[in-house]
């Protein structure tokens, strides 16, 4: 919502940040117990430009009320529910329930919790955190609109070897040496967007995005690494996120674009020389010294030919 006015542009979104909730369903007649726990994050479009200009806040939707939404909709959920449709129901309230809102962007944040296994058993009611988080972002707007993003956070994975770099701009600054062996370690973060574009246009069951975000961390996470025994070659982080987006988008039809970031984790070859002694480590492919930084910052949005952007 802009308005320009006495040579003073104003854009503005209001909302509430970081709510968490966490929700049971309880299985019927002693069966397991579901569990999920969200951060959510609300914004909101919405004309409430005389809150800004004068001080008039009759067209507020109260942050405290969107915080306290969260809570009453997750009550109401009696079935369980993937963060990315808990997103579409709060961005189909939000946006159709206020006339002062034209647009709600919701985005959630769901910790890992696993059930654990005991004994090989699936356990009816405990948890373990896992690490790899499921993300969501989900736009409604007022009609009907939609946008849903699903992603991945903080997935680290790291090969000991197929991975190499050469062939890059050399001057007078290049200290890298040219090499065909080296470790490959990153932190995948993953943003893909489907291709629904109205809420009615939403699949029901039994499209699933929890599974669909399980498959497609399993089609990165298998082109990453190549087969078990002999693993794939890769020329750089470049060429391996691009294969990754790739496989993606030629697996899921339903998926219109993936954004990737790979930070390049470097672990570097370790030689102690001295002056006086042999040297006491010299370097073999074999101990390394592991830094989080500086890191490669390596980053790509891949989009399907004749998505309808
Ligand atoms: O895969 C890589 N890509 C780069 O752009 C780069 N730059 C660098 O120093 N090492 C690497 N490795």
């Amino acid at each position: 919502m802009a308005r320009d006015g006495e040579g003073v542009k104003l854009e503005q979104v209001h909302g509430k940040g970081r709510v968490r909730v966490a929700r049971v369903w309880r299985g019927e007649n002693g069966g397991p117990h579901h569990f999920v726990e969200w951060n959510v994050s609300i914004s909101l479009l919405s004309d409430c430009l005389p809150a800004y200009f004068a001080g008039d806040n009759l067209n507020i939707v109260a942050t405290d009320t969107m915080k306290n939404t969260v809570y009453a909709k997750a009550k109401e959920c009696s079935q369980l529910l993937s963060a990315e449709e808990f997103g579409i129901l709060l961005g189909k309230h939000f946006s159709s329930f206020y006339p002062v809102v034209s647009a709600a962007i919701v985005s959630i944040v769901e910790k890992p919790w696993e059930r654990v296994l005991i004994n090989d058993q699936p356990h009816s009611h405990g948890f373990k955190l896992g690490s790899e988080k499921h993300t969501t972002e989900v736009t409604v707007k007022k009609g009907g609109g939609l946008l849903v993003k699903s992603g991945i956070e903080g997935l680290a994975v790291l090969k000991t070897t197929q991975s190499g770099f050469e062939g890059f701009v050399r001057d007078r600054y290049t200290m890298l040496p040219e090499t065909r062996e080296r470790m490959l370690a990153t932190e995948v973060s993953a943003s893909w967007r489907y291709s629904f574009s109205n809420v009615t246009s939403v699949p029901g069951k039994p499209f699933c995005y929890m599974q669909r975000y399980l498959d497609v961390k399993k089609v990165l996470c298998d082109t990453f690494f190549g087969p078990p025994k002999d693993g794939v070659y890769s020329p750089s982080v470049q060429n391996t996120l691009y294969l990754m987006g790739e496989a993606v988008l030629s697996r899921f039809s339903v998926i219109d674009s993936i954004q990737l970031r790979m930070p390049n984790l470097h672990f570097l070859p370790v030689n102690l020389p001295t002056k006086d002694n042999p040297i006491i480590v010299k370097f073999d492919d074999d101990v390394y010294m592991p830094t989080d930084e500086p890191h490669g910052t390596i980053q790509a949005t891949l989009t399907r030919p004749l998505s309808k952007l």
